[in-house]
């Protein structure tokens, strides 16, 4: 088992349910619900909790109540609650609302650029700029995201060096981090290790972030074959709720609770609680009415019920 020495000894994990998981919930989910996710995620150990979006609400409704949430979650010490901020709107939406970190996002493909975000990759990295040079003067931290890095819904294949340079300008402009997103779960572990290798040429690896879809269930898979490579941040949202709505049938991100469950086995540090994140899955799936897609999640509340805890 040589390959699993040069596994990192802690990952971060940031956890998206709360934006990524909910943006798609056609039925609006009341902000308390919102709020309470939050707490229960908190509780369970996660330090980074991507708590909303400040994007516009005719493009997605389930944000329209950022400054809400912002306004009424209790932020322990320790923990971090980014949030997007496309532009300079959302920027001084964010900075009002309280918030110390916020993302911005691009995609690597054109087509998902436009559809996600109305521009170019060009217009986007150009609106980027004043966003994250504003948010650094105010002392706020930037995360980028990379969105279509293993594929794209409406372009299909998307060359590791579109990923590359997209990441590069990116870090470039101030972000402290660079999230990969594959963001219709198409990504095979080969896949993924090349595009990572390519990105890691131009950004170090301690810098970037793997954020996986599980459309064709091989999150996990990808997850490993990158862990191996250095990658030590790792996306995931709880009872792998999610998908991204100008992504037509993707699925939800990876699990955390899956997550967690594989980093335990391999002895790598998250700080999670895996009991208290499995309840908190399966009280947000029955608030919303859906059934998790964590089947570690699964297994766990089989497992309470045949003790009867
Ligand atoms: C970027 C825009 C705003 C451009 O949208 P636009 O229509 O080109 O922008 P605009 O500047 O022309 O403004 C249009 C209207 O939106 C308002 N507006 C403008 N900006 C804001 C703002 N920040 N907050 C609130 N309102 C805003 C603005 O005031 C105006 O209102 P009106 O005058 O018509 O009443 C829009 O396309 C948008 O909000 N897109 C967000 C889409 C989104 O949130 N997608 C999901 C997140 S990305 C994702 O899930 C992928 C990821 C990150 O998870 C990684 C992965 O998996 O790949």
């Amino acid at each position: 088992m040589p390959r699993l020495s040069v596994l990192p000894a802690r990952v971060k994990i940031v956890e998206v349910g709360p934006r990524d998981g909910l943006q798609n919930e056609k039925a609006m989910v009341a902000t308390d619900i919102k709020v309470e996710l939050i707490h229960r995620l908190c509780n369970a150990g996660l330090s980074v909790i991507e708590a909303t979006a400040f994007v516009s609400s005719k493009w997605v409704p389930q944000m329209a109540d950022a400054s809400d949430v912002m306004a009424r979650i209790l932020r322990k010490p320790g923990v971090t609650y980014p949030v997007l901020a496309p532009n300079l709107k959302g920027l001084e939406a964010a900075i009002e609302a309280g918030a110390t970190e916020v993302a911005v996002f691009g995609a690597a493909s054109e087509s998902f650029s436009q559809k996600n975000i109305n521009c170019s990759i060009a217009e986007s990295l150009d609106r980027f700029r004043p966003v994250v040079a504003a948010a650094r003067d105010a002392n706020i931290a930037v995360r980028g995201y990379v969105s279509c890095v293993l594929g794209c819904p409406y372009e299909g294949e998307i060359a590791p060096q579109k990923v590359t340079d997209v990441a590069k300008a990116l870090f470039d402009m101030g972000a402290y981090e660079i999230s990969l997103g594959d963001t219709i779960g198409t990504g095979t572990p080969g896949k993924a290790q090349a595009m990572i290798e390519a990105v890691a040429n131009q950004v170090a690896i301690e810098k970037l972030a793997a954020h996986f879809h599980d459309t064709y269930g091989q999150a996990l898979a990808n997850l490993l074959a990158v862990l191996q490579m250095g990658v030590a941040t790792i996306d995931s949202s709880v009872a792998g709720l999610g998908g991204c709505p100008y992504a037509k049938g993707a699925s939800g991100n990876v699990a955390t609770e899956d997550v967690v469950y594989m980093l335990n086995g391999l002895g790598i540090e998250t700080g999670v609680d895996l009991e208290k994140l499995a309840e908190t899955g399966s009280w947000i799936t029955g608030k919303i009415g859906r059934q998790s897609g964590s089947k570690a999640n699964l297994a766990l509340a089989a497992k309470r019920d045949t003790v009867g805890i």
